[in-house]
């Protein structure tokens, strides 16, 4: 007989070096906060297996649907995303029961030599070769490179974080641009030589932050992780894929979006927005900002969702949409 209050919980996981280290790290929390044990579940994605570029694959979620059909299931109990790698479109069976603190959301550079960007792009004779499959980080560092009155060679890549940091270590790239948070799990942030800010790079999205995700039947184990929701984390990041969203653009879309909460003097709480979308080329961006007041009960995400949709009708008022590749208007 087993007794569902006492048994294991089961995380499903991804294999890679990353994804073990957020799920063990949730995993740990889980057992605090619960007293139950939780067994890691590895599950394989598409995303793991294939070797074309993601781009390619299209489509958003390659990571995550088979994480999503064990959940849908009952082969696990819960699931850790990285929150930037989830569609924005969240299917009505399934809850994000809890995005906890997030990390560090910005990019990071990890050059040869120790060098940053503006010392990788001052010389003139020697175009830097810096890798990344993103068409939002080519975008900005194209549009930086230009703005500096430089030129840089986006190459693209794919691999998990070491096989990116090899290309560097092998010198066969001068660079690469990984997410901060990213280097931070599974230790390697000391290897960035910049930490890149977010006024010249925006990161995507959600990025540095997970999502703890569980069948919507599972409304008691839903009740419980909820404790490990933060509800300032979970307001940016609704607002930032909310932008995300209403731009009608994927996961490998060359949108950029930050948002950060201030206490003002009244002690209201502040969101600031930004956005950017680019051509990869970085020849033109569109990048705004809005700020808006949130409310004090962390259960209203309206403001946040709003400020999302709002940003995105201005942004695609400046041509937003063509600047998205080829998409219908
Ligand atoms: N696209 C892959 C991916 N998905 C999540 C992270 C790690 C950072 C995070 O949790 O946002 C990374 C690697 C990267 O972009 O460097």
């Amino acid at each position: 007989m087993t007794d569902s209050t006492t048994r294991a919980l089961r995380l499903g996981t991804r294999r890679s070096k990353l994804a073990m280290a957020q799920s063990g790290q949730v995993a740990e929390a889980v057992r605090e906060l619960t007293g139950r044990p939780v067994e890691l579940v590895e599950i394989t994605t598409y995303g793991d297996t294939s070797r074309e570029h993601l781009a390619q694959i299209g489509g958003s979620g390659v990571f995550v649907s088979a994480l999503r059909d064990a959940l849908l299931s009952g082969e696990i109990d819960f699931a850790v995303h990285s929150l930037k790698d989830l569609p924005t479109a969240q299917p009505e069976t399934l809850t994000l029961a809890a995005i906890p603190v997030r990390e560090d959301p910005r990019d990071a550079l990890i050059a040869r030599d120790g060098l940053t960007f503006e010392q990788l792009t001052a010389d003139e004779d020697r175009v830097a070769r810096i890798g990344t499959g993103s068409p939002r980080r080519m975008a900005q560092l194209n549009a930086w490179a230009r703005s500096l009155g430089r030129r840089v060679e986006t190459v693209p890549i794919r691999g998990n974080i070491d096989t990116r940091i090899g290309f560097v270590e092998k010198g066969e790239l001068d660079a690469v641009v990984l997410a901060a948070a990213g280097l931070t799990r599974i230790g390697r942030i000391d290897e960035a030589t910049q930490l890149l800010s977010p006024d010249v790079i925006l990161p995507a999205p959600g990025q540095g932050a997970l999502a703890i995700e569980c069948a919507a039947v599972n409304v008691e184990l839903i009740a419980r992780l909820a404790e490990l929701d933060d509800p300032d984390t979970r307001a940016a990041v609704t607002a930032e894929r909310s932008l995300l969203a209403a731009l009608e653009a994927g996961c490998s879309a060359p949108v950029g979006a930050l948002a950060d909460l201030q206490a003002d003097e009244q002690a209201v709480t502040e969101l600031h927005l930004r956005g950017v979308v680019g051509t990869t080329d970085g020849s033109t961006l569109v990048q705004l900002s809005t700020t808006g007041h949130v409310p004090a009960s962390p259960d209203d995400v309206s403001t946040p969702l709003n400020m999302g949709h709002e940003l995105a009708a201005e942004m695609l008022a400046k041509g937003a949409a063509g600047l998205m590749g080829e998409r219908a208007l």
